[in-house]
């Protein structure tokens, strides 16, 4: 199985409690987390990525056990080997896009160097449509011009896992269609699972091969 868990989690609040109770699992390359506001999408790809831990259950990612409460395990983020892309990025201001896309690959380093423009970095920056921006600071970029240095930064880790929530909100509708068209072609190329949540139903249909549809928590459907 590349996808496997069996996860409760209850969020409280002093007014209500929310709960998470899903279990999965499937073969897929590629699955969406479709729902409506508020359902746990967000909460179930933050549980993935180790950002909050379940109270109970497991989450298995092809042969790696991410966790599991009663073997206990629970894998630190970096070590799960995966990449976020989440709604709220932020990209560092006093960087250039170029030495943003570079500081994942260049961890502990502060400010790589201008003038080490590796090929990947380039050929990102011509995938992403943002070759003519390498110099720029992200205070002179557009939103969607910043989305896509953000989408550039996680997928230059080539990781195991990509997590994408909502990674085309910002753009126009043509510059949706040519970056999911890049970012299946870099999954191709890096042979990286993915989980999508998206409210667009032209990225799920693109992309996943199962949806997730969920509801106050719960898996309701399978499409
Ligand atoms: N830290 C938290 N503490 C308590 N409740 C939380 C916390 N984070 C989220 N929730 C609640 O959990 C529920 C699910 O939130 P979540 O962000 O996962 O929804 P979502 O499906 O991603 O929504 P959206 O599409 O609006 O982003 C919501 O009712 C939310 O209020």
């Amino acid at each position: 199985m590349n996808f496997n868990w069996n996860i409760q989690k209850t969020l409280l609040t002093d007014q209500r409690s929310f709960q998470l109770n899903l279990e999965y699992a499937s073969s897929c390359q590629s699955v969406a987390i479709f729902g409506s506001s508020g359902s746990g999408k967000t909460t179930l790809i933050k549980i993935i990525a180790g950002l909050l831990m379940p109270d109970t259950g497991f989450i298995k990612i092809q042969d790696c056990i991410f966790f599991d409460n009663i073997q206990k395990i629970n894998l630190k983020p970096q070590q799960r080997n995966l990449a976020y892309f989440f709604q709220f990025y932020s990209l560092f201001p006093h960087l250039t896009v170029q030495q943003n896309i570079a500081f994942s690959l260049k961890k502990g380093i502060f400010n790589p160097s201008k003038n080490q423009y590796k090929t990947e970095i380039s050929e990102l920056l011509e995938r992403f449509e943002l070759s003519n921006l390498a110099y720029h600071y992200p205070h002179e970029l557009s939103g969607g011009q910043q989305q896509r240095v953000a989408l550039a930064r996680v997928l230059v880790t080539k990781p195991k896992l990509l997590l994408l929530d909502e990674p085309f909100s910002m753009l126009d509708h043509q510059l949706r269609q040519r970056l999911r068209v890049e970012v299946k072609s870099i999954q191709q190329q890096i042979g990286c699972l993915l989980l999508i949540i998206s409210h667009d139903s032209e990225d799920i249909n693109f992309f996943a091969e199962d949806v997730l549809l969920l509801e106050n928590g719960k898996l309701v459907n399978k499409a």
